[in-house]
């Protein structure tokens, strides 16, 4: 379960909080779409989330963790366990292979690679699967990323993620370089790998058209609405 208590987050130079939370709970498997207008925080609620962005004040809990109790090193160490992470740029290493890349998911955590292991008995074949399961063939997974289409990326981006079972799934803007057809078949990509390790899904879209996709649409409101 994430649960957030009276969240105010001020970044430096700024007159006015960002963000306001009074309190918001996402229960464990549940699938919520983060909606709202440019500015509005929507990535820095997500990088406080994360851990990559200190909080301030209030409480963030992940999976029973407050993460204002962790330490900066102590809150990467949490993210690399349980959060897995799909950008809108994807963040991959253009010339590694999609298997290097998705194997790279668990580098920093022993805990991902040994689950990884368990499932499938070494962290390569794990990715292989998560690869194929998410709709790359085999032909193409020894090639370097940069000769991928932007939705093979994509896919290779949400392997990455969910590769040794984290729990909470975070994902940025991930369909806004797609079309509308392929943007629903890879959300429900996301949502069947989603279901099968019973991850929860905080996804951010402008494209509000997806949110009956999800179980439930959270809507941010613009910085001046949230200062008034
Ligand atoms: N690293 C930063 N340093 C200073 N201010 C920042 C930083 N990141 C974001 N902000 C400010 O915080 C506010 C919210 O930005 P944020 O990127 O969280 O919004 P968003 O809802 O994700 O926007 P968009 O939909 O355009 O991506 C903006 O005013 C932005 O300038």
């Amino acid at each position: 379960m994430i649960e957030i208590s009276d969240l105010i987050y001020t970044w430096q130079n700024h007159a006015h909080p960002t963000l306001q939370i009074k309190h918001l709970q996402v229960n464990d498997g549940e699938k919520v779409f983060l909606h709202g207008p440019s500015g509005s925080g929507k990535s820095t609620l997500l990088g406080l989330l994360t851990g990559t962005t200190p909080i301030q004040h209030g409480s963030v809990s992940v999976l029973g963790q407050s993460l204002a109790k962790l330490s900066g090193t102590k809150r990467d160490r949490f993210r690399a366990d349980h959060i897995g992470t799909i950008f809108q740029n994807f963040n991959l290493l253009p010339y590694l292979s999609p298997l290097e890349n998705v194997t790279l998911g668990c580098e920093f955590s022993p805990r991902r690679t040994k689950r990884a292991c368990d499932e499938r008995g070494q962290v390569v074949a794990q990715a292989h699967y998560l690869l194929n399961a998410l709709g790359l063939d085999d032909n193409l997974l020894s090639r370097s990323v940069s000769e991928l289409s932007i939705g093979q990326q994509q896919r290779v981006a949400a392997a990455r993620a969910f590769i040794g079972q984290p729990e909470v799934i975070i994902a940025d803007e991930p369909t806004s370089a797609l079309d509308a057809d392929t943007r629903e078949a890879f959300i429900a990509t996301l949502f069947g790998q989603a279901e099968k390790y019973q991850a929860t899904v905080i996804f951010v879209s402008h494209d509000n058209s997806l949110s009956h996709l999800f179980d439930r649409k959270i809507s941010l409101p613009s910085i001046n609405e949230a200062s008034q």
